[in-house]
């Protein structure tokens, strides 16, 4: 059984005194919960929430990373200062990040070897846009991304890795894919990694959903075979709509 992963990605929203109450607040709702809970805001708040969170059961993620440990990077953070802070996890590749900051599978690639490098757990996003879906070149384009993704990493490596499946079509749209398309989808890419891996190992890989999930539907979805869990935009910014998705 893999143990189902909700993860927040705050993108770039929120600022201290809202972000530590809705700590607290979320604190209280999922402290009895057997999902793993993590929240990824801005740089900015990684170490207040971290402090935050202490004593919880809430971990926090960051939501990107450079593959340096250091260096003449303006600007960017690196694993060894996320690693300072003890930060549990780092999403790696959102689609953001690939359409405005040039990021790409082979920087994805590298930034995760970096991350497992130092004891964070890389949370790897793909998807495909509608366009790439309308074409029906969605496989072909996953495999692709899962396969470069996972370029160069070990059996034991591959075990630390959380992919979130978000089609581009469905963030911040309110449009879902509905959740059997979401867990075909998810079901080919765990293909996809039993034929880099095996079997045992595409069993043990938590696979997420991500893309407009709300209270309303995630349910739905993780009712799903092959969805372990949701990566929330929107819906993780506030701590009532976030609880009651973790609550499923
Ligand atoms: O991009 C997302 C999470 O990383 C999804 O965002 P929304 O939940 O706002 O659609």
């Amino acid at each position: 059984m893999r143990l189902p992963i909700i993860a927040g990605n705050w993108k770039m929203h929120m600022t201290k005194n809202g972000a530590v109450e809705f700590i607290k607040e979320l604190e209280k709702e999922v402290k009895d919960t057997d999902v793993e809970v993590v929240i990824c805001p801005p740089a900015t708040l990684l170490n207040i929430l971290k402090e935050a969170a202490k004593g919880t059961n809430i971990k926090i993620g960051a939501q990107n990373m450079h593959w340096e440990k250091q260096g003449a990077f303006t600007g960017e953070v690196s694993p060894i200062m996320l690693k300072d802070l003890d930060i549990d996890y780092c999403i790696i590749g959102h689609s953001e990040r690939r359409q405005y900051f040039g990021e790409t599978n082979e920087t994805v690639n590298k930034k995760i070897k970096s991350a497992i490098d130092h004891g964070i757990n890389p949370i790897v996003c793909i998807g495909e846009t509608l366009e790439v879906r309308k074409a029906g070149n969605t496989n072909s384009l996953l495999k692709e991304q899962v396969t470069e993704a996972f370029k160069n990493i070990t059996d034991e490596e591959a075990k630390k890795i959380v992919v979130a499946y978000e089609p581009i079509w469905a963030i911040g749209t309110g449009e879902t894919a509905t959740p059997e398309m979401a867990n075909e989808t998810i079901a080919y890419i765990r293909e996809v990694i039993k034929d880099l891996y095996g079997e045992d190992i595409s069993e043990e890989i938590r696979i997420q959903y991500g893309g407009s999930v709300k209270p309303s539907n995630v349910q739905e979805l993780m009712n799903q075979e092959d969805i372990d869990g949701a990566l929330v935009g929107g819906a993780s910014l506030k701590a009532d709509s976030f609880s009651q998705i973790v609550n499923f």
